[in-house]
């Protein structure tokens, strides 16, 4: 980039004061406490945090998966509560779990999601070729989701979450289980959508994962936002090599197990 360049920075989210309570049996929780930040165009942003910190309400909350109980979600500017099926329709969503549909093939598993985005069929036909190409899954789209691996089912719920060309990807602890060199080869896949130009949200506890693949990080505890900034910069700030040591550090001024 030359000196003169500017950087036109776009931010695509901005979550403004969520709040999300959970009412059960024994009594209201209070999953997310004022929660305010923003999603750049482009970046890949990782949601960090000790269990029950509130990664998966967040991320939930953007995905559309529930409401929150006060505050607002914008998209470009836009809350995306005023047309959410219009949101819908430029974010993915890959769950932790696989919930591929055990009776299609792979194949007509992405023909059902394009469906449900109302993607014709000749654009259906056009983006399974691409995917299939870009994600490797070629020879495995007659197959049934079972044969596959644990890294290739992860890449498999990606690419189906990339069906209708999203703009945004929420990933939900997607290398949780896989062998380190699987993982390694899904960090190329993120990679990949961000060179892309699709923005990532991704939740782990993987803090190797975090610090290899994040623009920046976002740690959240006991439903707040703690900190938010590049891996580079909090490492720095806390004189430390490595994010998990950064992080080690940061929970022993608070009161974890
Ligand atoms: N459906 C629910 N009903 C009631 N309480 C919930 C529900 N989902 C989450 N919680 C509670 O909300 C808090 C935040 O949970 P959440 O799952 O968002 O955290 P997390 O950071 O994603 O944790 P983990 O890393 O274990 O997935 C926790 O106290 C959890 O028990």
């Amino acid at each position: 980039m030359r000196a003169n360049q500017k950087v036109i920075i776009v931010i695509l989210i901005e979550i403004k004061n969520i709040q999300k309570t959970y009412t059960t049996n024994r009594g209201t929780i209070e999953a997310l406490k004022d929660v305010s930040l923003s999603i750049k165009q482009g970046e890949i942003l990782s949601l960090l945090g000790v269990n029950g910190a509130g990664k998966s309400t967040l991320s939930g909350i953007i995905a559309t998966l529930h409401p929150a109980s006060g505050g607002d979600v914008l998209f470009k500017g836009t809350s995306i509560y005023d047309n959410i099926e219009d949101f819908r329709s430029k974010i993915g969503y890959c769950p932790q779990k696989p919930n591929l549909k055990s009776m299609l093939t792979l194949e007509q598993n992405l023909i059902f999601a394009g469906r449900f985005y109302g993607l014709s069929e000749e654009v259906i036909a056009q983006r399974i070729k691409v995917l299939a190409d870009q994600f490797e899954l070629g020879k495995y789209l007659q197959e049934y989701a079972h044969i596959l691996s644990g890294g290739y089912k992860q890449r498999f719920m990606i690419a189906r979450s990339l069906i209708h060309n999203p703009e945004l990807i929420i990933l939900d602890e997607p290398t949780v289980g896989l062998d380190p060199h699987i993982r390694r080869n899904l960090w190329d896949v993120i990679k990949g959508l961000k060179e892309q130009g699709i923005t990532v949200l991704l939740t782990t506890h993987y803090l190797d994962e975090a610090e290899k693949l994040s623009d920046r990080v976002c740690i959240l505890d006991k439903g707040k936002i703690q900190m938010i900034d590049t891996p580079e910069k909090l490492m720095a700030d806390y004189h430390q090599n490595n994010l998990e040591d950064m992080f080690i550090e940061l929970l022993k001024g608070s009161k974890h197990e």
